[in-house]
């Protein structure tokens, strides 16, 4: 689990108002069509949310994507990190998160069996929204961490390159599964997840994540329909 610095020690982040969560270069004011939408539909994969859900879903997303910031040059030059602690930090904003997710699955996938949450973000929010979807929850853990027989799986990153391990009795062949994660870069991260969820028997339902980095097509990687939130920096 990387250690996020304190603000102290980094630069100052950019950070979108909360009253009226207008743009900073990198987030689309949420009054202007939400292009991580736009790519969900134009690859034909999602249907739309039931309309009654579909209200709540929008009102929900602009309150979140005004607690988002942003680093420049963490955790090395020339990457913009998004920061979505914040949403954590607010006990209001968190349970929106959640009502987010669970509204958005409930509409678009089966109902899942298991919800994978990669580490380390993906453990924030993973096990409360398997909670809501009365689905189990399993942990993509980075090598090393998991006791008893492993499958690994290596991947490029972002800033980076890695190993991801489940334990080999964590999902029965034929279960359906969700993989969940705050953030889709390159794809190399939740690729590899899916990879293991596969190896060990699992039917993959798709991938749902806070945030995109549209310009990395990260979701080209993926084999299983992917669902993101928010809106995320553009190039
Ligand atoms: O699409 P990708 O290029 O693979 O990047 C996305 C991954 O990078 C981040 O995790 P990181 O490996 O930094 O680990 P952390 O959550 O433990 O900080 C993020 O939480 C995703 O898991
Ligand atoms: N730019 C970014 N911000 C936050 N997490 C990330 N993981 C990979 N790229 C990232």
């Amino acid at each position: 689990m990387s250690a996020l610095p304190s603000s102290a020690e980094s630069p100052a982040p950019t950070t979108a108002p909360q009253a009226q969560p207008s743009s900073t270069s990198s987030h689309p004011p949420p009054n202007q069509p939400d292009p991580t939408l736009e790519s969900n539909a134009a690859q034909g994969r999602l249907s739309a949310a039931p309309a009654a859900s579909a209200a709540e879903l929008a009102s929900l997303k602009i309150r979140l994507q005004g607690a988002l910031r942003q680093f420049p040059d963490f955790p090395s030059k020339g990457i913009l990190f998004e920061d979505i602690l914040p949403i954590f930090a607010d006990p209001r904003l968190h349970e929106a998160l959640v009502r987010a997710l669970e509204l958005h699955v409930s509409a678009a996938y089966e109902k899942p069996d298991v919800v994978v949450g990669l580490e380390a973000r993906g453990f924030l929010f993973g096990p409360s929204l398997a909670l809501r979807l009365g689905a189990g929850f399993v942990p993509v853990r980075k090598q090393g961490k998991l006791p008893g027989p492993c499958e690994t799986a290596g991947y490029q990153k972002e800033y980076g390159q890695d190993f991801f391990q489940m334990q080999q009795d964590a999902i029965k062949p034929g279960q359906k599964v969700l993989v969940v994660d705050d953030i889709i870069a390159t794809g190399g991260s939740a690729a590899a997840a899916g990879s293991l969820v596969q190896k060990l028997g699992g039917t993959l339902l798709g991938y749902v994540f806070i945030l995109e980095l549209d310009f990395l097509q990260g979701r080209a990687k993926l084999d299983a329909p992917a669902y993101t939130l928010l809106s995320s920096q553009e190039k």
